[in-house]
């Protein structure tokens, strides 16, 4: 039986680190909608578990206003937004397309259904955004510039809307590095990714849900970033 309390809002909720959290919040009893961008076999396993799965395209302006129209006219009132959804795409030098459409994935998107949506949360008496962005803005990455910078922009959002919306609404960043690997990622690359952190391990997606958790259920915590990345900041 799924709970009485409002849906919570995932996106980009088809496939990892995303995937995984709504399958624990559904075994919770907790109603969920998910953005996905592209068709997949999991889109159609979550339907089937009653998520409400809405296409959406974060690159542009228009795909993210036309998202927001999609919620609002699908439920009155939200108990949480997750910004989960991400663009991590290698840059090739003076990269301005790759730069704007993280910038649009990873902080106008995010901008955009907060203002837009903050209305809809404050119809449930504990509501919350979190916001999933990289540990990996504590020192920038010569690799990936514009990723970077991006999910710099995300981690700032945090702050402005902690203070725009309380006490109605709690907002906090969850920190991640190395949670999942990819399956083209070769055994070198993973000793080369363990080793830099303490605790040298490859977690996997239940640390997230872990951490989603702790924010949803705690009342005293606003404005803060949760980082979960294996004591990475100690080497
Ligand atoms: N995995 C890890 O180890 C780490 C992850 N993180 C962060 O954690 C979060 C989850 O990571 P992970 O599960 O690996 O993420 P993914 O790379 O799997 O991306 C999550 C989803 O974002 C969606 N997405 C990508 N581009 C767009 C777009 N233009 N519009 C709408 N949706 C889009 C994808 O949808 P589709 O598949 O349909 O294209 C994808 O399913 C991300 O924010 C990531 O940056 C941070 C550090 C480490
Ligand atoms: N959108 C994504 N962001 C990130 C991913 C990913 O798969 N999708 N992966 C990472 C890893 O930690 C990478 O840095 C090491 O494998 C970071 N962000």
């Amino acid at each position: 039986m799924m709970s009485d309390s409002a849906p919570i809002l995932l996106t980009g909720g088809s496939q990892r680190l995303g995937l995984h959290c709504v399958k624990r919040f559904l075994a919770n009893d907790q109603s969920m909608i998910i953005s996905y961008r592209q068709e997949r076999p999991e889109v159609a396993e979550l339907r089937k578990l009653g998520v409400h799965c809405i296409q959406a395209d974060f690159a542009t302006e228009q795909g993210i206003l036309n998202f927001i129209a999609a919620i609002k006219a699908y439920t009155p009132a939200l108990r949480a937004i997750i910004h989960n959804a991400s663009l991590w795409i290698s840059e090739d030098g003076a990269d301005s397309d790759a730069f704007k459409q993280m910038m649009n994935v990873h902080v106008l998107a995010p901008y955009l259904i907060n203002q837009h949506c903050a209305a809809l949360l404050q119809q449930s008496p504990q509501a919350d955004i979190i916001h999933i962005s990289d540990d990996v803005t504590r020192r920038g990455s010569a690799k990936r510039i514009a990723y970077s910078a991006s999910k710099a922009g995300l981690d700032n959002l945090t702050l402005s809307f902690a203070a725009s919306l309380a006490p109605q609404i709690k907002v906090n960043t969850i920190a991640p590095a190395l949670i999942m690997l990819h399956p083209d990622d070769d055994a070198a690359y993973q000793r080369r990714a363990t080793a830099k952190s303490v605790l040298g391990t490859v977690p996997g997606p239940e640390v997230i849900y872990q951490s989603l958790r702790y924010l949803l259920d705690t009342p005293y915590v606003t404005g803060t970033t949760l980082t979960v990345n294996g004591g990475r900041h100690l080497k």
